[in-house]
């Protein structure tokens, strides 16, 4: 069955290009369930970016393997759609322009990409922005932007890299309720990188801690919150509390300085 399974072994990765060779990912093994929303946390420096890009195979493996369903990654796919901090949308392209991008690469029809982009579009609530620049839109409509024309194409996976580091808080969360609802109503696997242990824990199901450099899987913490509740409610939740401090706890002991 194709479900968005990732399968990570005994993942290394080191960095040779430069004058010196660093060492960024050891040993990581790691499995993570079709339709499943995982938070990854860690230092900075860590190796989380590295391991973001080896899934969306933006770079090679130096040892160990990841499959997605038990297929070995072989460079990008449209199975695996990513969604960077920074938008990343194409300036000289309207927003529908934008959406259509991997539509237009898989060769789909104009009118089938027309109403498959609008659709994605409606989803993130840009409908009356179709013909607008990126230079005209507000930091969170760009960050949804790049979010309908990653979902447009239908990766099983999406990978996104501190997506809302730079917006601001009430964004940030209206924007965390609504990728929430998509990956309800699409159920995709979601790999979510993060500093925030908040949003990790709000999110996710599941948040894995990365060891301080080079990184590897430090613990997985599970929880069970219940989504039917709205955010005042979760956030107030034992559950959320406890996991929250949990998950900072262990976060803490490979940020301090050893003594
Ligand atoms: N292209 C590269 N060439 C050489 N070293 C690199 C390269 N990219 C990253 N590194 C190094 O690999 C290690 C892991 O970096 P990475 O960006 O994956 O960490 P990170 O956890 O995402 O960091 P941050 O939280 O600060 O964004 C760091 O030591 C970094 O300097």
């Amino acid at each position: 069955m194709n479900d968005g399974k990732v399968t990570i072994e005994k993942l290394g990765k080191v960095y040779d290009d430069g004058p010196e060779k660093t060492k960024a990912i050891k040993d990581l093994t790691f499995e993570i369930a079709g339709g499943e929303f995982v938070s990854i946390v860690g230092p900075s420096g860590c190796g989380k970016s590295s391991l973001l890009y080896l899934l969306a195979g933006f770079l090679e493996t130096t040892s160990g393997s990841i499959t997605v369903d038990g297929n070995p990654i072989d460079g990008p796919g449209t199975d695996r759609g990513v969604v960077f901090q920074d938008y990343a949308l194409f300036p000289w392209r309207t927003v529908l322009k934008n959406v259509t991008y991997g539509l237009e690469q898989k060769g789909m029809p104009k009118e089938e990409r027309r109403s498959t982009a609008q659709r994605y579009i409606d989803m993130m609530d840009l409908s009356g922005f179709e013909d607008r620049y990126p230079k005209e839109l507000s930091g969170g409509m760009k960050q949804r932007v790049a979010i309908a024309r990653t979902l447009a194409y239908d990766p099983k996976i999406l990978l996104m890299d501190e997506p809302f580091g730079a917006l601001d808080q009430p964004l940030r969360e209206s924007l965390q309720d609504q990728l929430l609802d998509i990956w309800k109503e699409l159920e995709k696997t979601v790999v979510f990188i993060t500093h925030d242990v908040e949003e990790a824990v709000y999110l996710s199901e599941r948040v894995m801690i990365m060891t301080s450099h080079p990184g590897t899987k430090k613990t997985v913490v599970p929880f069970d919150i219940d989504r039917s509740l709205n955010r005042e409610e979760i956030i107030t939740t034992d559950e959320f509390i406890s996991t929250k401090n949990t998950v900072w706890m262990s976060l803490r002991e490979e940020t301090q300085p050893e003594v």
